[in-house]
């Protein structure tokens, strides 16, 4: 029988899911669905994302009895298979495939490794991705001709090398800054702007693309540690990501997943829940 309780499985799988739902109400952010805009994303709305952050809470929990049973992991492949198959054909979209993957990673990672240390848990991470990317097919998804035309690794090297954005560059960023939320928040999404190799933003603008990506993270963490409002700039950096095209779905999935494992954590070990997706504003700031 599986040491982890049924308890703390499901317990995380709703923190997983609560933390995708605060990352889609960050609000501003550049190029990205929130609560002002569409950002560069015509076929997806805050709605839509809303519906498919819904299904990942059913998916998750899903898939925490599935672990707790002790489910081998090709059932557990499954399990992500058919959450993603759902979005799909229920939203006609790709609105969460980056969550739905990382999220249902980390889950089957901590079911593995029965621990929440961050180094535990990155190692069960990059085990298990090797045992998935040995065998996946990946068709030509917009990631996959990304990752072969510009020769990077995008989410495939994130997952091998267990999470840095998470455990090295955002987790970091959010504990050290806990005193101001939305700064920490912010300043976790600047750095994984610096660090992501994301093929969302590559597929649409390529290596001038993802320069653009680069600088925008590097001008907004200037901003926060000047300790100036983050606002004006975000929405700036909003209409140039739109008129460009360009978007970051990499780095929205790696913060959404942050959320979702500090909440888990905190809570764990007796620190007040962040609670983070009730503490998002409710509408679009003026
Ligand atoms: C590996 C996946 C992502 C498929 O890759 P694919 O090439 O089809 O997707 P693609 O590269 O387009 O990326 C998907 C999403 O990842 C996110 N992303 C992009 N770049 C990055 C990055 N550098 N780091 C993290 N996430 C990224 C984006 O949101 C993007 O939309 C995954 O969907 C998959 O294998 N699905 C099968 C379902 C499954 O087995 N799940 C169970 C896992 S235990
Ligand atoms: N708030 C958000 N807004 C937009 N995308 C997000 C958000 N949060 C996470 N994402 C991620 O971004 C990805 C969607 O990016 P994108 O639409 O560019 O991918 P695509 O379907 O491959 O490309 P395209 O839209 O160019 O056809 C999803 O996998 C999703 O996980």
């Amino acid at each position: 029988m599986n040491c982890l309780a049924l308890s703390d499985l499901e317990q995380f799988a709703a923190a997983l899911a609560d933390g995708i739902r605060a990352e889609l109400y960050l609000t501003p952010k550049p190029g990205l669905v929130d609560l002002c805009d569409n950002g560069s994303h015509d076929d997806l709305t805050l709605e839509l994302m809303n519906r498919s952050a819904g299904m990942m809470r059913e998916y998750l929990a899903e898939l925490a009895v599935a672990i707790y049973r002790q489910q081998p992991f090709p059932e557990l492949q499954q399990i992500g298979l058919k959450a993603e198959q759902r979005m799909l054909a229920e939203l006609q979209s790709n609105c969460h495939r980056g969550g739905i993957f990382l999220s249902g990673l980390l889950l089957s990672a901590y079911g593995e490794c029965r621990s929440d240390n961050p180094e535990a848990l990155s190692n069960a991470v990059a085990r298990l991705a090797q045992r998935h990317f040995l065998q996946a097919r990946l068709t030509g998804s917009h990631g996959q001709q990304a990752r072969a035309r510009y020769h990077t690794g995008g989410i495939i090297a994130e997952c091998l090398n267990g999470l840095p954005g998470l455990f090295q560059i955002a987790l970091p960023s959010l504990i050290g800054n806990l005193n101001d939320l939305a700064g920490s928040c912010y300043l976790a999404m600047a750095r994984l702007m610096q660090h992501c190799d994301d093929t969302t933003c590559l597929h649409r603008g390529g290596q001038t693309g993802l320069a653009r990506l680069r600088k925008a993270g590097q001008e907004l963490e200037l901003c926060l540690l000047r300790g100036a409002d983050p606002v004006p700039l975000l929405r700036r950096q909003n209409q140039e990501f739109k008129t460009a095209n360009l978007t970051m779905g990499g780095v929205a999935d790696l913060l959404g997943l942050t959320f979702g494992y500090l909440d888990f954590t905190n809570s764990r070990h007796g620190i007040s829940s962040l609670s983070l997706h009730h503490k998002q504003p409710s509408s679009c700031p003026a």
